[in-house]
Formats: C-alpha cells, structure tokens, sequence
C-alpha cells in the first residue's frame, strides 16, 4: 500500500490527545530478510513487478506531463525496479521518450534485474550509456538502493555527480543514489542535497538512513513508502519512527474544569548566568527560553534559579512574568528539586558545575543540557570523587529519570570520540551514550534519535533545518522538563521514554506554526524563525 511518510500529513496535536504509533524502520540486513520472507510465498519477480508498477504509478502521478523520462539504472536490483517501471511507463504510452542510462553488465545482473532488463527490451525502452543529451522532464534514480556499501568512484562517481547537479525533478527509488540505508550516511564527495525538486519512494521497509544523519537532506521534500504487500512485523525493527502527536494536550487540558496550576507539573530551570555576575559576559536568556517554553507547554508553575547573587538577578522577565526568578541557591533550597522536573544547562556556565552533584543526588527527573553536559566531568573533582557515571547509574537503580540532550559535539565529548563518528552512526552513538549512562539521551540534529537502555531506539520524524537558530535546543529543554513535570512518578521506562520522544516531536513540529511558513524563493526567504518564535 502506498502512502506519504513525510511532510507529516498533520504537524498539529491531535484533539483526542492520542499519541501517532510509530512506525517501524529496518535497516539493509532486515530488509533483505523480510525481503526473502516476502518472496519465498509469492510467484517469481512479483516483488520486482510491484515495485516498478508502484515507481511507474508514483511518476505518473507526480508529473503527469513529462515529456521525456530519464531512468538511471544501476546493475542491481534498484536498477531492476528503474528498469521496470520504464518498461511499464513505456507500455502505458506515457510521455514521447522513456529512456534508461543503463550502468549494469548484463553476465552479473541478478535474476530479477536480469528479467527486468528483459522486460524493458521487449516494451521497447531505449538503453544509453551515457548522460541524455537534454535535460529530461523527470528523472527517476535507480542507480543504488540497499546495495550501496562503500565509497563511489569512477563511471558510478559521474553518473551521481551528474543526477545530484540535474535540476529536473527526481524520484529516487527505495533511497537517494549514495546515501546508506542504515546510518544516514552519504558515500560520495557530491552534495547529498540535489539541484532539482526530489521526492522518495521507499519500498518493502522504511530504512532508517533515510530519516537521520544526511537522510532528510538527500531523499527530498517529500517520503513516500510502498510495503510491496510485506509484513514487516516479520523482521525485529532497527529503530522506530517517531511521529508528532500526543502531546502537549491542549485541548484536553483547557476542558479539564477542575484542574489547577498545582496539577500541571512544576518546572525548575537551573542557567542562565547573568552578565552582571560574570564579568559581563551572561547567558540569561538561554534559560528564560526554557523557562517560557515549559510554561507554554502547559506546565503549572516554571521556577528559573540563576547560578548568581541576588543582586545580579533581574526582577522580572517581562515577555512572561509569571516565570518566578531567584538564585540558584534559593531555587535548591528546600523541596523544590525534588517536587519538580529539574532542566539543568541553558546558559549555566562554569557555574553549574559546583550544583550538579547536589542535583544528581536529589532531582528524581533531571533533563541535563548543554552547560550541565559540560560540566558533568568535573562533577567527582567537585565532590566526593565519585564518576559521573557511577552516580547516572545510580539514579537508574533507584528509577529516577535523567534525560541528557546532547548535540553531536557533545555526544562525541560524552563518549570520548569525534563528531565525525557520531554523525556517521547516529543511533549506535545514541545507543552507546544511553548504555553506559543507563539515561534516557536524545541526540539532537537532523533526524534526533531517543535512546534507552536494553530499548529500541527511536528517530523523530519532525524538526527540520528551521530549527538550525541559536537558542533552540533550549526551547527544547523547556518542553522536555514540561513533559517530565506531569509524568507520574511510577511511569516505567517506556511511558517515560514515550514522553520524551512525545517532547522532541512537538519541538520539531513548532516552526510549522510560524505564521511566515511560505518561503518565496529568492534571498532573504522571508523571516525566519528564531528561536522565541517558535513559541507561540
Ligand atoms: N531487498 C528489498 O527490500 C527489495 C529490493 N528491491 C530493490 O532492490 C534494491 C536492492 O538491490 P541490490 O541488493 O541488488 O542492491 P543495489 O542497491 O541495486 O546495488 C547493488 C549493485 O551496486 C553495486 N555497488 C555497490 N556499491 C557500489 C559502489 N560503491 N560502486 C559501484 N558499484 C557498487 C554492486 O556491485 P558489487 O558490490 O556486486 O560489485 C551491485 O551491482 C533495493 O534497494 C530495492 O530498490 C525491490 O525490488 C524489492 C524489495
Ligand atoms: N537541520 C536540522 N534539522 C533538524 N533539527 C535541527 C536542525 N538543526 C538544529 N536542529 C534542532 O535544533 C535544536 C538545536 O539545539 P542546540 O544545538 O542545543 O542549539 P542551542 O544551543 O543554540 O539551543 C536541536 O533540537 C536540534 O535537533
């Protein structure tokens, strides 16, 4: 069955408050094992046939008045799917000129491209080896799909680097040309972002390559999947994909006639460190972000500790005065850390490092960001000598929650590594962290990934590059401590795990909201958002 994955049909919460069930991706081992459980009940090629008659039905639909139709076909079985869907584009009489730039060699094609190529001879295609002369009116790309598992070079080289730079529309069959299906990793020196207008069709599985890393920047606008009629509960997923939804309930929380601020979860934002305190140098507003943003997400009563003296403190935060301002050391004295969802980072500074031994030890739900994730080294030389690490896992044991919501910066800190390996394994780097933590991590970027200890990991399908503004992650942090605020306190891993990807998926879905959403096409594209925008 065909259907649109993204743009998410829908970016607002719905009503009812239900959460969108998440959908399942499988990497290139699952693939092919579903792949082999599909085909070992169906006749010969009938994967094959469907997927090329669903590429063939999808380019129709998407420009029904092409003229001329550029398959570029590679010797595998994307290249059999390319070869097949000109076939039937041929014999359905569509456009004057379908046309397939063939790599393959046809004494190691595999059995169904090699009937594909059959098929497509004898509908009449013409075969080229070389690039069209003329700029076609649609591309389809069948060059790689699964198959692709290292570097390009050579006539495979030119032929992506000429499908990248072509500005006429492209539909990418099962993945982007170059892109890897598991990691989101890109296999060429080319751009991953094409020239022209692009659009996805994944078939049998959604890969999760294509929603992480360089995924979202190379499949194009739109994501559209065909199961080919496979079952894919037949294969243990890789990750999940996480949709919008769910939360925040606005609609549910407004007719709630008996509810109260008390009931709506406290909030405790510890950052922010004032210019007046540190030698003029501050980050103020990086905690009053979070603290707006989880009082815009529904939460009763926002508390923001400013790690200052209380001269240095400003009396009020005149876009929400109802954030209730103090020193950090007013803020943890008292019952508050326990009683509320603490974030900890936001603009924090050096100075967060001296509270976080004294937070980890009494904070039962704890969102650790930015600053607070710096400082989480220094946390023994500042205490008793106990490691970081030692005191996450015991918060574990005692089934308090800590979320840590690094950026690949400071995943590759956290986990001792470079950027340029997180990035190129986004969910085993998620995966890791959470590991040795036992926290909840979300990995943030293109195509966030949650992970959990002993769970499957999660990418969230919302958010874009219009999230790319200072100050965001912190709007973040404030909807996580929002969501954790009204969890109850026996909530179990999965529920808590389920919130937190219910919090990143809002944030993603926030600049939809944004009232300048259409851009035109020329500099400076409008207004953008930044990052207090996206609170509404
Ligand atoms: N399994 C499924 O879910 C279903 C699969 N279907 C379709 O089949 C696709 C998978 O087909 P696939 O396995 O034949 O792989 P594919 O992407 O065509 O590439 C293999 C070819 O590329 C070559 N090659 C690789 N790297 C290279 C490089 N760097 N530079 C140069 N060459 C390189 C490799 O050469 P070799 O490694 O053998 O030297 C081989 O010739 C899948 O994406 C979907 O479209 C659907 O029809 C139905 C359900
Ligand atoms: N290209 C992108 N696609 C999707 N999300 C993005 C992109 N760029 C940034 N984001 C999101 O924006 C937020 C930025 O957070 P962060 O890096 O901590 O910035 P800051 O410290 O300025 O707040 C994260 O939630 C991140 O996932």
């Amino acid at each position: 069955m065909l259907r649109r994955i993204l743009p998410l049909p829908d970016l607002g919460a719905p009503e009812d408050g239900a959460t969108a069930r998440p959908l399942p991706l499988h990497g290139a081992a699952a693939s092919r094992r579903l792949e082999q459980t599909a085909a070992a009940t169906l006749p010969p090629h009938a994967l094959m046939e469907r997927a090329g008659t669903a590429v063939a039905r999808l380019a129709r639909a998407w420009r029904p008045h092409a003229r001329h139709v550029q398959v570029l076909a590679g010797g595998g079985n994307n290249g059999g799917d390319g070869l097949l869907a000109a076939a039937r584009l041929c014999q359905a009489g569509f456009g004057e000129r379908v046309e397939v730039w063939w790599l393959g060699c046809e004494e190691r094609l595999p059995p169904d491209a090699r009937w594909a190529l059959a098929q497509a001879r004898a509908a009449g295609v013409a075969l080229i080896g070389e690039p069209p002369a003329a700029e076609p009116d649609l591309v389809i790309d069948a060059l790689f799909g699964l198959g692709l598992d290292r570097p390009l070079q050579g006539a495979a080289l030119a032929a992506l680097r000429w499908l990248q730079a072509c500005p006429a529309p492209t539909l990418c069959v099962d993945l982007p040309s170059g892109l890897d299906a598991d990691h989101g990793h890109w296999w060429a020196d080319t751009p991953p972002q094409p020239a022209g207008p692009r659009l996805t069709l994944a078939l049998l599985t959604l890969k999760p390559g294509l929603f992480t890393g360089l995924g979202r920047a190379a499949a194009g606008a739109a994501i559209w999947f065909d199961d080919l009629g496979a079952d894919a509960a037949a294969a243990p997923p890789d990750a999940w994909l996480a949709l919008p939804g769910g939360w925040p309930h606005a609609a549910r929380q407004r007719a709630d006639h008996a509810s109260h601020k008390g009931r709506r979860g406290d909030v405790l934002v510890l950052g922010g460190v004032p210019p007046a305190a540190h030698e003029g140098v501050g980050m103020t507003g990086a905690a009053l972000l979070a603290g707006r943003a989880a009082l815009r997400a529904g939460a009763g009563r926002v508390w923001v500790g400013l790690p200052a003296p209380a001269h240095a403190i400003p009396a009020v935060d005149a876009v929400q005065p109802a954030l209730m301002l103090r020193t950090a050391a007013a803020a943890l004295d008292g019952d508050l850390p326990q009683r509320a969802a603490v974030v900890a980072g936001c603009g924090g500074g050096k100075a967060l490092a001296p509270l976080l031994p004294a937070l980890l030890a009494r904070a039962p739900r704890l969102v650790l960001d930015a600053d607070a994730l710096g400082a989480l080294g220094a946390v023994a030389a500042a205490d008793d000598g106990t490691d970081w690490r030692a005191r996450l896992h015991a918060r574990a044991a005692r089934g308090w929650t800590t979320v840590l919501t690094p950026h690949p910066l400071e995943a590759a800190r956290l986990l001792g590594g470079d950027v340029a390996a997180v990035q190129r394994r986004r969910l085993e780097a998620a995966q890791a962290l959470a590991e040795a933590t036992r926290a909840i991590v979300v990995l943030k970027g293109s195509g966030t990934v949650v992970a959990a200890p002993d769970a499957t990991p999660r990418i969230v399908a919302s958010g874009s590059g219009w999230l790319a503004t200072a100050g965001s992650g912190d709007v973040l942090a404030g909807l996580l401590g929002a969501r954790l605020a009204t969890l109850p306190a026996d909530a179990g891993t999965e529920a808590t795990v389920t919130a937190v990807t219910e919090a990143v998926a809002a944030h993603g879905a926030l600049p939809a909201a944004w009232p300048h959403g259409a851009l035109p096409a020329a500099w400076p594209h409008g207004w953008l958002p930044t990052a207090s925008d996206l609170l509404p």
